[in-house]
């Protein structure tokens, strides 16, 4: 389980999240609903091991987290995945899209092209797409491929922060399923962060919806 206790994120005088409790279960996809501004890509990136709160406390699978950012520790760190909803602000302009996908094996020193190159097939990015940058794709296809970055490490945990909001329904579609099918390879939890009831409601397993400010 990927767990969140009394959890409290300030930014300056605001507090965002005020001891809010949330777990992640593997094999399952939990929906996190909620209106604009309530805490959830907040959570996302608690949950990511990317924002420090300023109380409370996450275990994964058991173990306590200790550090966030650079200073967590790897295995931890590269167990959770988080695919965000503007593939543009994600990636590096200057790389390929092979290479994008590439990235996280490259980091950890296990670079595997074959599996570069399943991955693509398995998110529909055909190969002429792969050698082109981010500004030659659409949007759609340049989210294919952050997921696809996201799966290279095979993370215990997936968090799809509004991964689908920007694409049309077809794409929205293929993703989804891309996120299902490693799910049940996998037994990975998935957490899916939407304002779109009608796709949490079809997604998820169960639904939490926050009120403002994590309640
Ligand atoms: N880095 C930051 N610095 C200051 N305030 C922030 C920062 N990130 C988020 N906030 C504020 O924290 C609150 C919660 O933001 P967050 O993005 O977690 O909400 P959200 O529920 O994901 O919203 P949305 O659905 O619009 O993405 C908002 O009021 C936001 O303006």
């Amino acid at each position: 389980m990927l767990k969140a206790s009394d959890v409290t994120v300030r930014y300056g005088r605001q507090t965002v999240l005020d001891r809010v409790g949330f777990t992640l279960e593997p094999g399952r996809v939990t929906g996190l609903g909620g209106p604009s501004g309530c805490g959830k890509s907040t959570l996302a990136r608690v949950l990511a091991l990317m924002l420090r709160p300023a109380s409370g406390t996450v275990t994964l699978d058991g173990h306590p987290v200790r550090g966030w950012r650079q200073r967590a520790d790897r295995e931890l760190r590269i167990s959770v995945a988080l695919v965000y909803q503007q593939p543009r602000l994600a990636v590096d302009p200057r790389l390929t899209l092979t290479e994008i996908i590439a990235e996280p094996r490259a980091a950890v020193g296990r670079p595997d092209p074959e599996r570069t190159g399943e991955l693509a097939a398995e998110v529909g990015l055909t190969p002429d797409l792969l050698t082109r940058r981010p500004h030659e794709v659409s949007d759609g296809q340049l989210q294919r491929a952050c997921l696809a970055r996201a799966l290279s490490l095979e993370p215990r945990y997936l968090i799809c922060d509004e991964m689908t909001t920007m694409l049309d329904a077809s794409t929205q579609a293929h993703l989804v399923a891309v996120v299902n099918a490693y799910r049940e390879r996998t037994g990975a939890g998935v957490l899916a962060i939407s304002h779109d009831d009608v796709l949490l409601g079809r997604w998820a397993d169960s639904v939490t919806t926050f009120g403002r400010f994590g309640g």
